[in-house]
């Protein structure tokens, strides 16, 4: 039988095992704080994170040991932050998880290698192709929460896995998509994720919608460039690529264009971060997309432009003046 093990109590973690509780499949959900734990079992839902969802306790066990949920479960899903995955696999003994498909729900670089999320945890847990995964949008947590339409993307090669996750996490409001370009997906995401931060900056600046449209034009160009140095042969005008970009860049939801509007408001890089009670992946995936690509024949102006504004902490409204004369 399918046990999910989940790992992870923030938003994304709480919508995914609402849509897994609600289609009656068991759930282990390892939580970091053992107070957390014991809450959301008691209460049936999550105090920190989507408060307002109700999650069906009748085929949810939460807990705090690492152990019990992975040996419990058949198929673990991970739905930390991407600089948390480290430490979360700290103990994390591969044993546990022998021949269980591992789904990754992160988007983000891992270290300073910058490594993909799905490469990073298979790597460390020794997961074989077959067997590895992702989940992906375009979705924010908050609108899965209120159960209004949505497009999920799973990744995976395998067919049998495809089908079998495409109908786990399919409901009434939920497609799932099934795409096998595991790792085109994950840049696509990690580039969206910036692309949001420069779209909040440009809001917080006070631009019109007229400019963020050539500028999410201009990006939808960049992504093209970048998918194809990284070998993806992505058709990117797909829900997958493109939509996953375009919520972050327009969504009142998104994080990442809610720090950006902080930037371009004059905040500081370390007051916007202190602003957030939620991850913005953008920052971290700015800078390691930026050294990703760096020695890259390519003109990415609009990631230069968030690498230097955070990262070299050049004056927001300035990038901005030189940005404006090199999109197209
Ligand atoms: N929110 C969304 O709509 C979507 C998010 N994602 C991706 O999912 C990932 C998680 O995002 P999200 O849930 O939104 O983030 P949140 O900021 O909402 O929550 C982060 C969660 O991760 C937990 N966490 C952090 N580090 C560790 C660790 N080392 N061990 C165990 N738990 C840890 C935090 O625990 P604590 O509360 O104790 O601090 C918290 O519960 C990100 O990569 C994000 O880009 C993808 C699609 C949609
Ligand atoms: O990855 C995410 C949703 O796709 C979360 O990032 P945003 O909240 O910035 O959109």
């Amino acid at each position: 039988m399918i046990e999910f093990g989940v790992f992870g109590g923030g938003s994304w973690a709480t919508a995914l095992v609402k849509i897994l509780t609600d289609n009656k499949l068991i759930v282990n959900w390892y939580l970091r704080r053992t107070e957390q734990a014991e809450a959301i079992q008691n209460a049936g839902s999550n105090p920190d994170y989507l408060n307002f969802v109700t999650l069906n306790t009748e085929y949810l066990q939460c807990s705090s040991q690492k152990q019990f949920v992975a040996q419990k479960s058949t198929i673990i899903l991970f739905a930390v932050p991407s600089d948390g995955l480290s430490d979360l696999l700290i103990g994390f003994d591969r044993k546990w998880i022998h021949n269980k498909a591992v789904l990754s729900a992160v988007k983000g670089t891992v270290g300073e290698e910058h490594e993909l999320p799905s490469a990073y945890i298979s790597r460390q847990l020794i997961i074989p192709n077959n067997l590895q995964g992702i989940l992906a949008g375009p979705c924010h947590a908050e609108e899965i929460g209120h159960r209004k339409k949505t497009y999920l993307t799973i990744g995976a090669v395998d067919p049998h896995w495809q089908q079998m996750l495409q109908a786990c996490f399919s409901a009434d409001y939920l497609d799932v998509r099934i795409n096998a370009d595991i790792t085109g997906i994950e840049w696509a995401a990690i580039y969206k994720n910036v692309v949001g931060l420069v779209s909040g900056m440009a809001k917080g600046l006070r631009y019109g919608d007229n400019f963020i449209a050539v500028l999410v034009a201009n990006a939808l160009a960049e992504l093209r460039e970048v998918l194809r140095h990284m070998g993806s042969n992505a058709e990117i005008l797909s829900s997958s690529y493109a939509g996953d970009l375009l919520v972050t860049a327009y969504s009142t939801h998104s994080r990442n264009r809610l720090f950006g509007e902080m930037i371009g408001r004059g905040y500081s890089v370390d007051k916007a971060k202190d602003a957030m009670n939620m991850v913005a992946e953008g920052y971290g995936a700015t800078r390691g997309l930026y050294q990703t690509t760096r020695n890259f024949p390519l003109k990415l102006p609009i990631l230069q432009t968030a690498y230097r504004v955070l990262f070299k902490y050049m004056p927001v409204l300035t990038e901005f003046k030189l940005l404006e004369q090199k999109l197209t």
